[in-house]
């Protein structure tokens, strides 16, 4: 990574904050008082635009940069608001003298590696019309393909941007920044195209985070230093390296997946509870060091907050940050009482999808390992993913229902050390990621099994005409039904094809097929695939996402092509919905 914008500060902070505890108990990583500046900027934004601005955006504002530094920029700040308000001209005169733009930190850059047609690209794609739209999406790289300003590695002190080394591809529209689970999704469709250069760089870039800062950021802003989300980096390394045989990136990156591994199996992450026949268990869950509004969002997270007395504040500002962390920010699946968001609980919850994501980590772990004759290391982490499968056996699965469900910790166990498994902790709710577990081979090979479990998948509801639903709830929520519609369907898909059942390999294609042609309708539409869809009808999205139309979507560019790699396109079918 190039320079540090405060040299020993972020670290000094950090091993401060380790013995900070707040009142809600939770570890903090202090922001930066540039982020806490402009913050200030975002407050008297609403303020001073009031209504009138049409979809006031907060991160705008805690994307801003300085003109001259902090301190001088502070001052003039502080005497145009001696009276208490400002004048919407007066604002405007401000922001256009003293700060630079949202969208000057990050550059255009062509990707090295891109090509208008790669050699072997999509080879199972055959009928024509889809692979010219095909070679359409591939070619979206380049709209979404950013890299950091010299600004920024000049004076990385002015920038809420952290100057990470290579290029990115950015999620797009408001999402002006590399996110860490978005890359996942968007390096399986970077191989399809061929494009291992800008693969490899991203991955680079998530180690030189890790590095930095001992787990790999929510998105790369100073804001996001306090959180994680998913852990999808191990099996970015794998599949680059399955793809391109590079042996020096998995030594690179065999170090910072270990430090990663234990970021999420120690402290506040780890818990441990003994199941039904008195065997404790080692699980993982989410959980931010923060208990104060997101910067992002801070106006919104306030208003939320804004009925609740102080303490419940503060544990409501944890609950959410840690939401965050879940890359599923928002839904009822977090919320003890839906759709109410001052009810979320998120650190009370165990959850399926990131105890199979870790599980993978641990998987992945052994084989690179074993690709660099680390015996010791590969040894270790097969008995870790032995010892996490059995705890996703024991805590999680659902014979009645035959799926694994995300498991609540009772209030009453809160000062124990070791929480006691209770049928009843269990969440009946139904939500797709009750089966990523599918996309394991230790959960997907047993095909009588799988053949269970996919019917009961067909039998949920969430498999809608565009695809799989993220819930069964209508909550308004980002990620509920009918808003909500996740890139990690495509875990499941994965999972289903290598499961070696037949059956499961139709409904999988069945999904695929409805997913690729939701977004071409969203082509078709807006020139540029999308983040939100209507689940109910095929193609006829709701509305542009929350904050205007998206202008790209990298995460389903990259399901796109992966499902198009997997699965072809049969030829006489129409890419139209039907
Ligand atoms: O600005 C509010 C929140 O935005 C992000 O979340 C959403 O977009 C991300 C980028 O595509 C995606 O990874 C995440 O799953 C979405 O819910 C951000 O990650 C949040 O931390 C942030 O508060």
């Amino acid at each position: 990574m190039a320079k540090n914008p405060f040299p020993n500060l972020i670290k000094i902070l950090i091993i401060m904050s380790n013995t900070i505890l707040s009142k809600d108990s939770g570890p903090i990583i202090p922001t930066t008082p540039l982020v806490t500046f402009l913050e200030r900027v975002q407050q008297t934004a609403l303020k001073t635009y009031g209504h009138n601005k049409k979809g006031f955006d907060p991160k705008l504002y805690v994307d801003l940069s300085l003109k001259q530094n902090l301190s001088i920029t502070e001052k003039a700040f502080d005497k145009l608001l001696i009276n208490g308000s400002v004048s919407v001209k007066e604002f405007d005169e401000f922001v256009e003298k003293y700060l630079g733009g949202a969208d000057e930190d990050l550059v255009y850059v062509h990707p090295v590696d891109f090509v208008d047609e790669p050699q072997d690209f999509l080879p199972r794609v055959k009928n024509s019309e889809v692979r010219r739209w095909a070679l359409e999406v591939h070619s979206l790289w380049k709209n979404l393909s950013r890299k950091v300003s010299d600004r920024v590695i000049d004076r990385p002190e002015f920038f809420t941007l952290l100057p990470l080394k290579n290029p990115v591809i950015i999620p797009g529209s408001r999402f002006r920044e590399v996110y860490y689970w978005d890359s996942y999704w968007v390096i399986r469709g970077l191989l399809a195209s061929k494009m291992y250069e800008t693969a490899k760089g991203i991955v680079y870039n998530l180690i030189s985070l890790i590095d930095e800062y001992g787990h790999v950021l929510n998105g790369a802003r100073a804001y996001y230093t306090n959180r994680s989300q998913p852990p999808l980096l191990s099996s970015m390394v794998i599949d680059i390296y399955n793809q391109t045989g590079d042996k020096d990136l998995v030594l690179k990156a065999l170090p910072a997946l270990l430090k990663e591994h234990k970021f999420w199996n120690s402290g506040i992450h780890k818990v441990l509870i003994e199941d039904a026949e008195g065997t404790t268990h080692t699980l993982s869950r989410y959980y931010a060091m923060w208990n104060e509004p997101r910067p992002e969002s801070s106006t919104i997270d306030k208003e939320t907050a804004s009925k609740l007395t102080n303490n419940c504040k503060t544990q409501l500002y944890r609950e959410i940050a840690s939401t965050a962390e879940t890359g599923w920010d928002f839904s009822t699946r977090w919320m003890r009482n839906g759709p109410d968001l001052t009810t979320l609980a998120t650190t009370s919850i165990i959850p399926v999808d990131l105890n199979a994501y870790i599980l993978k980590m641990e998987l992945d772990i052994t084989s690179l390992a074993n690709v660099i004759g680390d015996d010791i290391t590969a040894s270790s982490f097969t008995k870790a993913f032995q010892a996490r499968k059995r705890a996703i056996d024991s805590i999680f699965w659902n014979s009645d229902m035959q799926q694994w469900l995300d498991y609540w910790l009772s209030n009453s166990n809160e000062s124990k050390e070791v929480y006691t498994w209770n049928a009843s902790g269990q969440n009946k709710k139904v939500f797709c990621s009750n089966f990523i577990p599918l996309w394991i081979q230790l959960f997907n090979s047993d095909v009588k099994m799988v053949d269970e479990v996919v019917q009961s998948l067909q039998n949920s509801g969430l498999v809608c005409p565009a695809g799989i639903a993220t819930s069964l709830t209508n909550s308004g929520q980002q990620w509920d039904f009918p808003n909500g519609w996740a890139p990690i369907q495509h875990m499941i898909v994965e999972g289903l094809v290598s499961s070696g059942s037949e059956q499961a390999r139709l409904v999988a294609e069945d999904i695929a097929v409805k997913w690729i042609r939701t977004n071409y309708a969203a082509y078709k539409k807006t020139g540029t695939l999308h983040e939100k869809y209507d689940v109910e009808k095929c193609g006829d999205f709701g509305g542009g996402g929350e904050y205007g139309p998206q202008t790209g979507f990298g995460w389903s560019n990259g399901v796109v092509l992966a499902f198009l790699e997997e699965f072809g396109w049969p030829k006489d079918l129409k890419l139209d919905c039907p």
